[in-house]
């Protein structure tokens, strides 16, 4: 299978964090949802990508070309970051003028079909729009610039169900068309439960996982029992642990939840408590 993104010992180092070797790619023709808790690494991960931010160490390969120094080739690239950099003081049509000369394969028509979809109308000022318009106006910019690779960072944080749905749906009909795909940041998990295939989870700037959905959720589970019953797990290894006075819930590895004691459920975990339980960490005392 090619990669629309190739992400190679990527190193980014601030003061107080750093991206320690990550590495991960996202498929071509899917949806590749990018998960972690606050500050994991996600927005540095992606600024690196896109050559918003020069990485320390590492190769990058965007729809098969390496990403050199000076930057990447974002032709057939659509960008939605969490802060838009538009202009407030445009309207539309200023925006249109002021994309247009960076992409040869402008279809105005297109564009101008997209906003009529999303009820923006041309003459409107940027800073009229709500957050869901200027996510969807990013987005009608994307698929108007004739990309095949999309990258968004929380495009649907701050949006209403109604919203989120038809960004979901708009994302879901773009990887419909051959070759085209999709690496999506997001904190909204129930968001990708519904319509991810891969997931990318990073956690203090370290890669946990990278592959297909249901492989990973098929993988842990949360073991749930009452607190006498917790000694008794010694031989297994409780990945996050939560306690309250009557019982405990344990993220697991499934293959590693062997030898249970009587009455102790191993039920499934959303992507959520995912995040949640590898963050929280266990510890047994
Ligand atoms: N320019 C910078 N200088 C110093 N530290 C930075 C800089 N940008 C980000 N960081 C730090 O890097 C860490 C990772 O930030 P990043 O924005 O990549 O996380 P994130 O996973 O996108 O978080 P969130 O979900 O909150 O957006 C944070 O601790 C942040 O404070």
């Amino acid at each position: 299978m090619s990669n629309a993104i190739k992400v190679e010992n990527l190193i980014k180092t601030y003061p107080s964090f750093a991206l320690k070797g990550v590495s991960f790619e996202v498929p071509k023709g899917y949806i590749t949802g990018f998960i972690g808790p606050n500050g994991a690494g996600k927005t540095t991960t992606i600024k690196s990508i896109i050559s918003f931010l020069k990485p320390d160490g590492g190769t990058i390969e965007l729809l098969g070309e390496k990403v050199k120094e000076g930057g990447a080739a974002l032709e057939k690239v659509g960008v939605v970051m969490d802060t838009p950099y538009l202009v407030k003081d445009w309207t539309i049509t200023d925006v249109e003028k002021a994309v247009m000369p960076f992409y040869s394969a402008w279809d105005g028509d297109r564009f101008k079909s997209l906003l009529d979809r999303f009820g923006i109308a041309k003459s409107l000022k940027v800073r009229e729009l709500s957050r869901g318009m200027t996510v969807k106006l990013s987005v009608a910019i994307s698929l108007s610039h004739g990309a095949e690779l999309l990258i968004l960072d929380e495009p649907t944080s701050g949006l209403d169900p109604v919203a989120r749905e038809e960004i979901c749906e708009l994302l879901q009909e773009f990887v419909s068309e051959e070759n085209h795909s999709v690496l999506f940041s997001t904190h909204i998990t129930k968001d990708l439960e519904s319509i991810a295939d891969y997931i990318v989870f990073i956690l203090h700037g370290e890669i946990l996982y990278a592959g297909p959905k249901e492989d990973l959720m098929e993988a842990y589970g949360l073991l749930k029992g009452g607190l006498s019953d917790l000694p008794l797990l010694s031989h297994v290894h409780l990945i996050g642990l939560k306690k309250n006075s009557v019982g405990f819930e344990a993220l697991v590895k499934k293959e590693e939840a062997v030898d249970l004691p009587k009455g102790i459920l191993v039920e499934p975990v959303s992507l959520d408590e995912l995040i949640i339980y590898f963050h929280r960490g266990g510890n047994k005392s």
